[in-house]
C-alpha cells in the first residue's frame, strides 16, 4: 500500500515594494536547503535585474521586460503587465511542468496521476513564488489572477504578505497596509500569512497587539493625535497630517479597526527577520498550519467553483454545438451527403476554423500533439463519415479539445495581435 503524500504548499510571496520579498525569498529559500527539502523557485518579478537565489522557473527566460516596454512603447508598470499576461499564456506548460516535477495532478488537471512518486518527486515539499513589487500589477490583473488559480487547482496555495515592520509602526501605515492584505484575501481567496519583516529593526509584537487588542489600537492612535505624531511612517517622527485633518482621519482609524476584528481572525501573523533568520521556523509552521486549513476549508470551495465553471463551459458548448449544426441544417437528415447539403465552401470554412483554432492554440505556445492532431480534420476523412452522428461527435470534440476559455480566447488574441506568442 503506497504512504499517503502530502502535496507540495505553494507559497506566494506578495508585498509592497522594498517591502523585502526577495530577501525573505532568499532567506526561506536557504531554510529549506538547510532541512534538505529544496524547494521549486518560480520568479514571476520580470523587472528584477538579479535574483539571489536559483529560480526553476524564471519569467524573465520567457519574456523580456525591457523589450515589451521598448516595442509597445509602455511605462515601466505596463511593461510588467504585458509581460506578466504573455506569460501567463504559457500556464498550461507551466502546470505540466509542475505536475512532472512533483508527481502532483490538480483537479482541472489533464495529466494522468501518476501511480507513485519518484524520491526526487516527493523531495519537494513547497513551491516558493516571488512576485513584481508592483503589488496590484499582480494581485489585481488577469493573469495574476489566472496564475493563482491554476497553482491552487493543484497545490495548497497560501499567500505570504511580507510587510516593512518598521514603516508600518504607525497606526495610519499600519492600518494602510492591514487594508491591503483584506484586499488580497478577498481577491485571491487564499488562506494568507502576514509576515512583519525586518523585526532586527523593529520587533512585530506592537502589531500582533494592535491585532487582537482593538483597545490597544485605540490607544496608540490616541497617543499619537496627543503627540502630533499621527499620520507619520513610523509612529514617532512628525506627523504627516495638518492639526485639525487627524478628526477624520483618527475616527476612520478608530472604526477600521472594530470592522477588521473579523478579518484579522482568519489570517496567521508571524514576525520575521530575513537577514538574521530569526521567525522563519515559525513562519513554516504557520505554512503547515494554512496548508490544512486550504485542504479543509478553501478547497473544497475552489473544486465547487471549478464544477460549476466546468458545467458553464459544458453547457456554453452544447448550445453552440446545436446553434452550429442548425446553421448547417444538419440536425436530424441522416441520408442527405454533407457535401451536397453544405456545399464545398462551408466545409472548407469549417476545417480553416478549426485549423485556426489550432494555430492560436499554438501560437499560445502549446505543443502541437497537446492541440489535437490534425489529422482529426482531414477533410478528406470528414468526407468519409458520412452520418451526421458522426460529424457531430467530431464537432463536439473538437470543441471540447480546442475550445479555450473566453479568458483563453482574449489572451490567444491578445497575444495573436502582440505577435508575441
Ligand atoms: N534590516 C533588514 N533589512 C531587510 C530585511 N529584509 C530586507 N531588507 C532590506 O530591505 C531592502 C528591500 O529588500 P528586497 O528584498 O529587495 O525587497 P523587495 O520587496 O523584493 O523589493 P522589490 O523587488 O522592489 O519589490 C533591501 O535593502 C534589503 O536589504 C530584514 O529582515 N532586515
Amino acid at each position: 500500500m503506497a504512504e499517503s503524500r502530502k502535496p507540495p504548499v505553494a507559497i506566494v510571496c506578495v508585498g509592497m515594494a522594498g517591502s523585502g520579498k526577495t530577501t525573505f525569498m532568499q532567506r526561506i529559500n536557504s531554510y529549506l536547503y538547510s532541512t534538505k527539502e529544496a524547494p521549486y523557485v518560480i520568479n514571476l518579478d520580470p523587472a528584477v535585474r538579479t535574483v539571489p537565489f536559483d529560480s526553476n522557473i524564471d519569467i524573465r527566460d520567457s519574456v523580456n521586460y525591457k523589450e515589451v516596454m521598448k516595442q509597445y512603447n509602455l511605462g515601466p508598470n505596463g511593461g510588467i503587465l504585458t509581460s506578466l499576461n504573455l506569460f501567463a499564456t504559457k500556464i498550461d506548460q507551466i502546470l505540466e511542468l509542475l505536475e512532472k516535477r512533483t508527481g502532483v495532478t490538480g483537479y482541472g488537471s489533464k495529466q494522468e496521476a501518476p501511480a507513485e512518486p519518484t524520491p526526487e518527486q516527493r523531495r519537494i515539499q513547497h513551491i516558493l513564488v516571488d512576485t513584481p513589487g508592483q503589488i496590484e500589477v499582480f494581485v489585481w490583473s488577469a493573469s495574476g489572477d489566472i496564475l493563482l488559480s491554476s497553482l491552487a487547482s493543484t497545490f495548497p496555495t497560501v499567500i505570504a504578505y511580507i510587510i516593512d515592520t518598521p514603516r508600518t509602526a504607525s497606526t495610519s501605515t499600519f492600518m494602510s497596509n492591514m487594508l491591503y492584505a483584506c484586499s488580497i484575501l478577498y481577491k485571491t481567496r487564499l488562506p494568507m500569512i502576514l509576515v512583519f519583516n525586518k523585526t532586527d529593526v523593529r520587533d512585530a509584537e506592537f502589531a500582533k497587539e494592535w491585532m487582537t487588542d482593538f483597545e490597544a489600537f485605540q490607544a496608540a492612535l490616541k497617543e499619537e493625535q496627543e503627540q502630533g505624531t499621527f499620520g507619520s511612517t513610523e509612529g514617532s517622527e512628525a506627523g504627516g497630517y495638518a492639526q485639525g485633518s487627524s478628526g477624520y482621519m483618527g475616527s476612520l482609524l478608530n472604526s477600521m479597526s472594530l470592522v477588521f476584528e473579523e478579518f484579522y481572525r482568519h489570517l496567521s501573523v508571524v514576525g520575521v527577520s530575513s537577514m538574521t533568520g530569526q521567525g522563519v521556523e515559525d513562519f513554516f509552521e504557520a505554512v503547515a498550519q494554512k496548508a490544512e486549513e486550504f485542504e479543509r476549508d478553501y478547497k473544497p470551495e475552489l473544486q465547487n467553483q471549478h464544477a460549476l465553471r466546468e458545467k458553464a463551459k459544458q453547457d456554453r458548448r452544447d448550445r453552440e454545438l446545436g446553434r452550429m449544426m442548425s446553421d448547417m441544417n444538419m440536425e436530424g437528415s441522416g441520408t442527405t451527403s454533407k457535401k451536397s447539403r453544405t456545399g464545398r465552401k462551408e466545409d472548407a470554412e469549417t476545417i480553416s476554423d478549426l485549423e485556426d483554432e489550432e494555430e492560436n492554440a499554438e501560437q499560445m505556445g502549446e505543443p502541437a500533439e497537446r492541440i489535437g492532431d490534425p489529422d482529426d480534420y482531414d477533410s478528406e476523412d470528414m468526407d468519409e463519415g458520412n452520418d451526421d452522428e458522426g460529424l457531430s461527435t467530431r464537432y463536439k470534440r473538437a470543441l471540447e479539445d480546442h475550445n479555450p476559455t473566453q479568458e483563453d480566447l482574449s489572451f490567444a488574441r491578445y497575444v495573436q495581435r502582440a505577435s508575441m506568442g
